[in-house]
C-alpha cells in the first residue's frame, strides 16, 4: 500500500511547534490526555454496542494498556475502543475541527509572551498533540470497530504526517510514542504508575501496565462520583475535572450531589476558572456527560442543560434511564426534563451563595468569564429570570467595580423611577457618550452595557422590581423629575439661547428626512448636540448591531437633540434670527448632525462633504 503524505492544518502546525518546545512545567499531563482519549474511545464503543453488539467482535472487555519497550525507547498507549479509520485519522489528528480554532490560532499568533501562549493553550486544550511534549515521533495504529482495514498515522510533529494501510488484528488504537532522548523516565514503571495514580486513578476502565514480562492492573477504577463527598479530596475532584472536561485549569466551583426519590441520579458538576475559547460559537454546545447506571451515553445532548449554562462541565449519572436510550429519545424523556430542571435550580442557588460570599473577587472572576453567557438565560428562560437577575453584575458610571441591581436600586435618587442604561461596543466609548452628560450632572447612576446580548434581554425583562429599564439614548427620559441630591447640586445653569425655537425650525427644514425630529435637550451639559432614538424606536446600538450582521439595511432617522446652553447653538440661533443668506447656517446644520454621528461612533453620512464643509468654515474662522 502506498504511503500518503498530508500537511497539518496551519493552526495545528503552530500549536505543535509551541507544544513540542515544551512550555509546560508539568509534562506528565500528556499521559492524562492520551488515557482520557482512550477512555472516551471505549465509552463510545460501549454505547454503540448497546444497539450493535457485533461491533465488540466478541471482545467486550474494554481496557487501556500501557507498554514500555526499553530497547526501542517507546511507550505505547493502547485501547480496544472505537478506533479510527483513514478519514478519521486525517481529520481528527490533522485538523482542529473544534469550533473556535480559527480564533484560537489568531490569538496564539498574537500572543507575545510564553505565559500568554500557555494560558491560551490552557483555554483551548491540546489533547492528543501533548504527545509531542515527550515524543519526537508519534505513530498511531488504529482499526475502527466494524471495519477490517487497519491504518498507520505517523508524524514527527513538524508540519506533515503520513498515512498508510496496515494489518491490525485487534480493534482499537495504539499510540506509540518514540520518546525524546531526555524523556527516558517514561520507560520506568514506577514513574508511570505514580502519574496514573495522580491523574487517572478514577478512569472507569481498567488500566494495565506491561513492563517487560510483567503486567499489572494499576488503577482503582471506582467511578469517583459514586463515592460520598467526605471520601473525596479536593485534589481528586480537580484531577477528575481535568480528566472529564479535558481541562487544564482549576475548577472555580465543584457541585456534587445525589438526588433520591422519584428519580435517582448523581451529578458532579464543575464551573471552570478559565473561559474556554469556544464559548461564544454559534452552536452554543454544552458538554455535560450523561451516564445511565455508570455507562456513558452521550456528551452531545442539548437537553441536560440549557445553552446559557454551557460553561458547566461534568456529568450526570441516572439510575432511571434506559441503557439503550438513543440521543433522539433523550429529547422527549421526562426523566431528563426533571433532571435538567433540578440541575438548573441547584447551579443557580450555588451561584447565589457564591455571589453573596465575602470573597467578592472570586465571584467577579466568575462573572468576568461567564456573565455574558448567563445573561442569555434572562432572554431565553422566563421561569429563571428572577433568580438570574440576582446574579447579574454591571459596570456603571458610579463605580469602577461590579454593581448588582439591588445595589443600584438602593442608590436611586429621589424621584428616579427607572434603571438607566446605555449600550455600546466598549466601556470606553459608552462611558464618554454625550447622552450621559445630564445624568452625570445630576449624579444619576447609569448601567454601562457592552455585551451584544444586552440588547436582547433588556426589552424582554423590562423591569427589576418596580423599576423599569430605560435607555439614556432614548427621548423622554424624565430627567427633570429626578432631584439632584444634596452636595451634588446641579451647576448653575446658563439660560437657554433666546429664540432657539427658530433655530430648531431651521434645522428641521434643512435636515429634512435625515432626522426624525429636532428637539431641545435636557440631557446635554457639555456637548452641543446628540442623537437619540425616539420613544418606541429601535435602540441605536441594537440598530448598529443588526446592520453589522446584515439584518438591517438602511439606518433609521433619529431625533437630533440640541443643547440650548451651548455657545455654538447660541451663535447659530443668533444667525437664524437674521434675515439674509442662510447658506452658511445650513452648512453648520449639516456639520452639527455629522458631529452627533461621530460622537456616537458612526461615520458622517458623506465623509468627503463633511471635510469640505469643515474646511470652508475653518478657513473663515482662522
Ligand atoms: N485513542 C483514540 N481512539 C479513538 N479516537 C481518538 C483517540 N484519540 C483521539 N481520538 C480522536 O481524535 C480527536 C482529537 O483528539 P484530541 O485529544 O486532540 O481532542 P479532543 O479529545 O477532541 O479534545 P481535547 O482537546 O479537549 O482533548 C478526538 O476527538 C477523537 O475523535
Amino acid at each position: 500500500m502506498t504511503l500518503e503524505r498530508h500537511g497539518f492544518q496551519a493552526e495545528v502546525s503552530r500549536l505543535l511547534h509551541i507544544v513540542a518546545h515544551s512550555l509546560y512545567s508539568d509534562k506528565s499531563v500528556y499521559l492524562r490526555e492520551l488515557i482520557s482519549n482512550a477512555s472516551d474511545a471505549c465509552d463510545k464503543l460501549r454505547y454503540l454496542a448497546l444497539t450493535q453488539p457485533e461491533l465488540l467482535e466478541g471482545g467486550g472487555d474494554l481496557a487501556v494498556t500501557l507498554t514500555t519497550d526499553k530497547e526501542k525507547k517507546t511507550l505505547t498507549i493502547a485501547d480496544n475502543g472505537i478506533g479510527m479509520n483513514k478519514d478519521d485519522l486525517i481529520s481528527h489528528l490533522g485538523t482542529i475541527a473544534r469550533s473556535g480554532s480559527a480564533k484560537f490560532a489568531e490569538e496564539l499568533s498574537n500572543a507575545k509572551t510564553q505565559e500568554q501562549k500557555v494560558s491560551l493553550i490552557g483555554q483551548f486544550g491540546v489533547g492528543f498533540y501533548s504527545a509531542f511534549m515527550v515524543a519526537d515521533k508519534v505513530e498511531v495504529i488504529s482499526r475502527k470497530a466494524g471495519e477490517s482495514q487497519g491504518w498507520r498515522w505517523v508524524s514527527d510533529g513538524t508540519g506533515e504526517f503520513t498515512v498508510e494501510a496496515v494489518d491490525k488484528p485487534s480493534r482499537g488504537t495504539d499510540i506509540v510514542l518514540h520518546l525524546k532522548k531526555e524523556e527516558g523516565e517514561w520507560l520506568e514503571a514506577a514513574r508511570l504508575e505514580h502519574v496514573i495514580a495522580k491523574h487517572s486513578e478514577h478512569v472507569a476502565l481498567p488500566i494495565h501496565l506491561k513492563d517487560g514480562a510483567e503486567e499489572r492492573h494499576v488503577n482503582q477504577q471506582a467511578a469517583l462520583w459514586t463515592k460520598s463527598k467526605s471520601e473525596i479530596t479536593d485534589e481528586q475532584y480537580r484531577d477528575f475535572y481535568r480528566h472529564i472536561a479535558h481541562a487544564w485549569d482549576e475548577p472555580w466551583a465543584t457541585i456534587h450531589f445525589k438526588a433520591e426519590g422519584k428519580i435517582d441520579y448523581t451529578a458532579l458538576l464543575f464551573i471552570p476558572s478559565q473561559r474556554p475559547i469556544d464559548l461564544f460559537t454559534p452552536e452554543r454546545k454544552q458538554s455535560l456527560k450523561l451516564y445511565a447506571k455508570r455507562i456513558f451515553i452521550t456528551d452531545q445532548s442539548d437537553e441536560i442543560l440549557p445553552g446559557w449554562l454551557r460553561f458547566v462541565k461534568g456529568l450526570v449519572d441516572s439510575e432511571d434511564l434506559q441503557l439503550n436510550i438513543s440521543r433522539e429519545m433523550l429529547q422527549a424523556s421526562p426523566v431528563i426534563a426533571k433532571i435538567r430542571a433540578a440541575l438548573v435550580k441547584r447551579i443557580l442557588s450555588d451561584l447565589n451563595k457564591r455571589a453573596n460570599d465575602d470573597d467578592k473577587a472570586a465571584y467577579e472572576s466568575f462573572w468576568d468569564n461567564f456573565g455574558p453567557v448567563l445573561k442569555e438565560g434572562l432572554y431565553e428562560d422566563v421561569t429563571q429570570r428572577d433568580e438570574i437577575l440576582k446574579l447579574v453584575r454591571f459596570r456603571t458610571t458610579a463605580s469602577d467595580g461590579w454593581v448588582s441591581l439591588t445595589d443600584y436600586v438602593a442608590r436611586m435618587k429621589e424621584g428616579q423611577k427607572s434603571i438607566y442604561y446605555i449600550t455600546g461596543d466598549s466601556l470606553d466609548t459608552v462611558a464618554r457618550s454625550a447622552q450621559l452628560e445630564g445624568f452625570k450632572a445630576k449624579g444619576i447612576e447609569v448601567l454601562l452595557l457592552t455585551d451584544p446580548i444586552d440588547e436582547f434581554w433588556i426589552p424582554a425583562v423590562e423591569k427589576f422590581g418596580e423599576a423599569e429599564f430605560r435607555s439614556v439614548t432614548r427621548s423622554g427620559s424624565d430627567l427633570d423629575t429626578v432631584k439632584a441630591s444634596e452636595g451634588e447640586k446641579e451647576e448653575e445653569k446658563k439660560p437657554v439661547a433666546e429664540n432657539v425655537d427658530s433655530l430648531i425650525s431651521f434645522l428641521k427644514i434643512t435636515l429634512k428626512d435625515s432626522v426624525k425630529d429636532v428637539r431641545l435637550s435636557e440631557r446635554l451639559t457639555d456637548s452641543a448636540c446628540c442623537l437619540v432614538a425616539d420613544s418606541g424606536d429601535m435602540d441605536m446600538h441594537l440598530e448598529r448591531l443588526l446592520r453589522q450582521h446584515k439584518r438591517l439595511e438602511a439606518s433609521l432617522p433619529r431625533v437630533l437633540e440640541i443643547n440650548g446652553r451651548h455657545p455654538l447653538v447660541a451663535a447659530m440661533t443668533k444667525q437664524a434670527a437674521k434675515d439674509g443668506d442662510w447658506h452658511e447656517l445650513a452648512e453648520a446644520a449639516w456639520l452639527l448632525l455629522d458631529q452627533a454621528k461621530i460622537q456616537d461612533g458612526e461615520p458622517p453620512a458623506d465623509p468627503a462633504l463633511f471635510v469640505k464643509r469643515l474646511n470652508t468654515l475653518l478657513a473663515k474662522a482662522i
